[in-house]
Formats: structure tokens, C-alpha cells, sequence
């Protein structure tokens, strides 16, 4: 796989019709993630738009709820056959079980492959100060997304989400079949925005990542297209 196919854009805007405005002014692009505002706008409609010019999807919905309700949502999820899907890990041990369970069920049923179900560990959005300030947790971060990514896997998740920060120390540690896939990633000439933990996407690639979410840098540009491209070019120039 190279490296066009590990890059996810996501598609954080507020409309089908801006959806795909984005998806034609990004042709290269291979790989899509559809997030909370996009999935409350348009509902699964917008899927079958994506499937329908065969890219692949990320569906990110990052459940949390308790077991029972986690698990209606992911056999529900994952009969729309879609390649990723996200859960908090913080939904703790039973929940993630019963999602992993649930996801193949679900997949049975609509008769289409299974989606990879990872697990957030700690949003990128957070830092070191958040985690012990606001959320109370007494683990230096570093630990903490090392912990609930072994969560996940001990519970039969297939990868999980993390910062590129921890990135290396994960892979370290779940070894190379657990899928990593890196949302704060940053080329060196974009705005870090919201993102508190962020490294450049040959950084994140190099410690370890399967695949980078990499949205504003490429979809608030002038010309997406070419932000996209210049991010490839600098992979190619650095492997
Ligand atoms: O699950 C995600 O994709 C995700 C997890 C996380 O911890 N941090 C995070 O930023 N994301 C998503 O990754 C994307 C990052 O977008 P940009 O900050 O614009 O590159 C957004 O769609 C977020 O919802």
C-alpha cells in the first residue's frame, strides 16, 4: 500500500451537497472519513454517495454508551459495510466486547465484510494538563493511551486511535498487526488549530502509523487538491 491509500480525509462539513463538493475537488483522494456532523446531517445516504464512486470509509461515530446500547449501534453500523469504525475505549472492558461481537454479527446479517472496529484512546485534542486537570486522570498521558489501547485489543479490537505522539510507544507495545490510526497529524506549513498533541504526517508515519486522518490542512486550503498533493510529495521525498 502506499502511502495516497493511508491518508483519510475527513469530510467535517455540514452537508451531502458539501460532501461531495470536497470529494470532487479531491480526486485523488482514495479514503474518507465521515464524522458526527456529517453522519447527523445526511444519515447513511452519504455512505452509498462515497461507495458508490468506490472509496473507502471511515465511519467515525466513536460510540460510548453502556454495553447493551454500544453493541445495538455497532451491529447496526456495520451492516453498512464500512472499512473503519470507531468506539471509546473509555466505555470500558464489557462494552468493548460486546461491540467486537456485535460488529461481526451485524456483517453476517447484511452479508458484507466486517469493519475494523478501533478504539479511541485519548482525544488529540487534549493535552498532558487536560488529562490531569480537567479529566482528573492520575496516569501521565503517555501511559493512559497506552492503557486503554491494550484495553482494546485485550477485548479483540482491531486497532485504535491515537495521537502521534504516542504512536511509537503503542506499536512498541501492541505490535504490528494492531491497526494505529493518527488524527493530529500537521505538515510543517499548516495551523495546529484544536489538535494539542500533533507531529508532521513523515513523523507519524515513521513511528508507526497504519494511517493518518489529516482534515483542515488539506480541506480549508485554497486549493485542496494541491495541499493534498504537496503533503504525498513530501512523503515520497523523505522514504
Ligand atoms: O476519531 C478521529 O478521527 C479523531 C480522534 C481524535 O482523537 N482526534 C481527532 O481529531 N479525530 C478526528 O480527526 C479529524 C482531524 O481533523 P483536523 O484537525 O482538521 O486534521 C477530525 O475529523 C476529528 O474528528
Amino acid at each position: 500500500m502506499n502511502a495516497q491509500e493511508q491518508i483519510i480525509v475527513p469530510l467535517d462539513v455540514a452537508d451531502e451537497q458539501a460532501a461531495i463538493a470536497l470529494v470532487e475537488r479531491l480526486t485523488s483522494v482514495t479514503f474518507f472519513k465521515v464524522g458526527l456532523e456529517l453522519f447527523t446531517s445526511t444519515g447513511p445516504k452519504i455512505l452509498e454517495v462515497l461507495k458508490s464512486r468506490q472509496k473507502r470509509i471511515f465511519l467515525d461515530l466513536k460510540f460510548h454508551d453502556i454495553p447493551n446500547t454500544v453493541a445495538g449501534a455497532c451491529r447496526a453500523a456495520a451492516r453498512y459495510g464500512v472499512d473503519l469504525l470507531t468506539i471509546h475505549a473509555t466505555s470500558g472492558n464489557e462494552a468493548l466486547r460486546a461491540a467486537t461481537e456485535a460488529v461481526q454479527a451485524g456483517a453476517a446479517d447484511a452479508g458484507v465484510k466486517p469493519p475494523k472496529l478501533i478504539a479511541i484512546t485519548l482525544l488529540t485534542s487534549l493535552s498532558s494538563r487536560q488529562l490531569a486537570f480537567e479529566l482528573k486522570i492520575p496516569l501521565e498521558l503517555p501511559e493512559y493511551a497506552l492503557e486503554m489501547a491494550l484495553m482494546a485489543q485485550e477485548m479483540g479490537l482491531d486497532g485504535a486511535v491515537c495521537s502521534p505522539v504516542e504512536v511509537a510507544q503503542l506499536r512498541q507495545s501492541c505490535g504490528d498487526d494492531f491497526l494505529l490510526v493518527c488524527p493530529g497529524v500537521r505538515p510543517t506549513w499548516a495551523q495546529k488549530g484544536d489538535q494539542a498533541r500533533s507531529l508532521t504526517p513523515a513523523q507519524a508515519f515513521a513511528a508507526g502509523a497504519n494511517y493518518l486522518v489529516i482534515g483542515r490542512p488539506i480541506t480549508a486550503a485554497a486549493d485542496p487538491e494541491l495541499a493534498w498533493k504537496r503533503i504525498c510529495e513530501e512523503l515520497v521525498a523523505v522514504t
